[in-house]
């Protein structure tokens, strides 16, 4: 599958950023990147803030869910390659914390052909114990993905309005 050429340089926060969160500067999930280690895993410091409290004092699933895609996601774009989610499995193992210390550490198992099967898992920071984690497939992404969805969507929307009501 072809890819954009040129490096992939993370933004000041060790990965890159999603488009809502170019704005703050800061990955509004409280995630921040440390890096690839020397076994090429990445490393996250992590934080659950308030505003995804879910149960009383712990995360909402989706917190956790959201977190662990862009644990996962990070791992290809680290080894300069752009990928998208295909799927992605989460074991919700023990309530998260709402501002405890976490941490975070996500790698690649195995690839196929444009595919790559990651894994990673969330801790808690003081004893180590596995909060969450996850499995997922994320497929390379061509350099025109966007651009491909959006005249996808076009079409599609395009498809219906002809339709007589
Ligand atoms: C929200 C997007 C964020 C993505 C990150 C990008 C930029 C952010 C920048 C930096 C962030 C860096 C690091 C952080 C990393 C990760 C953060 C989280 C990652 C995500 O959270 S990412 C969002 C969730 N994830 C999706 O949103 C994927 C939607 N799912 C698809 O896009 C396809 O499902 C795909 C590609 C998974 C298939 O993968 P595959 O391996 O099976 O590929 P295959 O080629 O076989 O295509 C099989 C069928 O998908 C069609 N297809 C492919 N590309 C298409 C396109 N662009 N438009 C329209 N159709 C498309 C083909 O036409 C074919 O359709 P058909 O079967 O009908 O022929």
């Amino acid at each position: 599958m072809s890819q954009a050429t040129g490096t992939i340089t993370p933004d000041s926060v060790g990965h890159r950023l999603c488009a809502a969160c170019q704005s703050v500067g800061a990955c509004k999930l409280g995630l921040k990147c440390l890096g690839l280690d020397d076994q090429g895993a990445v490393d996250f410091d992590i934080l659950c803030g308030p505003q995804f409290e879910g149960g009383r004092g712990v995360a909402h699933g989706g917190w956790t869910a959201a977190t662990l895609d862009e644990m996962l996601g990070t791992v290809a774009m680290l080894h300069q390659t752009l990928t998208v989610t295909k799927s992605l499995t989460v074991e919700f193992l023990k309530p998260v914390p709402i501002g405890q210390t976490l941490k975070g550490r996500a790698w690649n198992d195995h690839k196929q052909g444009h595919r790559w099967h990651n894994v990673g898992e969330i801790v808690l920071a003081a004893t180590g114990v596995v909060l969450g984690r996850a499995t997922g497939v994320f497929s390379q992404r061509n350099p025109d993905h966007f651009d491909r969805h959006e005249a996808w969507l076009k079409a599609e929307l395009e498809r219906v309005s002809d339709q007589p009501s």
